[in-house]
């Protein structure tokens, strides 16, 4: 199997420098997963299933495809190596995006990605959520925010909801379970935080490699100075 993944139909028109940047992702991820823990999946394919294509499905949402339109600022919460963020700075080079993990190391990765690949619309900052989202350099500021595999929705809500613009939107990337599982317990954090719920949109992965539901919110205004809580409440007492 070659590099270009010719196999594979991308949720978004990819060129062929976006995916030789892709190539040399992947290339990247392998190595530094062997010093530093950033991912359990290493096979080709199943990294341009599970990480690429997966980053890159939020493309199906009507939500992001305004933002993408208006050439938006995002912000990825708790990248970790790099998803979605990094996919969507690929495939997205009008937007601008931040990046944040609460780990260095992973931060320390990001940024020889951006720096490789020639990157320069995304920022990479070692902060908390939490923290970032009391400060006024970043409260109020995105277009989107977004967050993958870093905790329950009503826990990655109050991470989300404060760094959103009146109107803008936040977008989890769950498993399909967040229906049953999460959805009651996002509806009450919403009320909190002033979101507006939008219906859940489940997809498949290629291959039959499984089912994802992204779980995604307007914010209608900003929200109380209140929140976030400080670092570590909002997953020790979710709203
Ligand atoms: C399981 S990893 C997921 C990484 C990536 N989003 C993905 O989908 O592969 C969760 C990441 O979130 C980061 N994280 C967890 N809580 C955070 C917070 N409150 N603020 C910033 N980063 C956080 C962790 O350091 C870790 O890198």
């Amino acid at each position: 199997m070659g590099n270009d993944m010719e196999w594979l139909a991308w949720p978004v028109a990819l060129n062929e420098f976006q995916l030789r940047q892709f190539a040399r992702y992947y290339e990247m991820l392998v190595d530094w997963n062997e010093r530093i823990n950033l991912t359990g999946i290493v096979d080709e394919d199943e990294v341009y299933i599970k990480h690429f294509y997966d980053s890159l499905a939020v493309a199906k949402l009507p939500v992001w495809q305004e933002a993408a339109r208006q050439g938006g600022r995002a912000i990825d919460i708790g990248s970790g190596a790099g998803f979605p963020g990094i996919p969507l700075a690929i495939a997205y080079p009008n937007m601008s995006f931040v990046l944040c993990d609460a780990l260095q190391k992973r931060i320390h990765f990001l940024q020889e990605v951006c720096s490789d690949l020639g990157l320069n619309h995304v920022e990479c900052v070692h902060g908390r959520s939490e923290d970032m989202g009391r400060d006024s350099a970043w409260r109020g500021t995105f277009d989107v925010a977004l967050a993958r595999a870093v905790a329950r929705a009503n826990v990655l809500m109050e991470y989300m909801a404060p760094f959103l613009r009146p109107g803008g939107a936040g977008i989890c990337y769950k498993g399909p379970s967040f229906v049953h599982e999460e959805f009651d317990d996002a509806k009450r954090a919403a009320t909190k935080l002033h979101c507006r719920l939008l219906d859940p949109l489940t997809y498949d992965l290629p291959r039959g490699l499984g089912n994802r539901t992204f779980a995604s919110f307007i914010q209608l205004q900003l929200v109380s100075k209140s929140y976030p809580r400080r670092a570590g409440v909002p997953s020790k007492q979710p709203l």
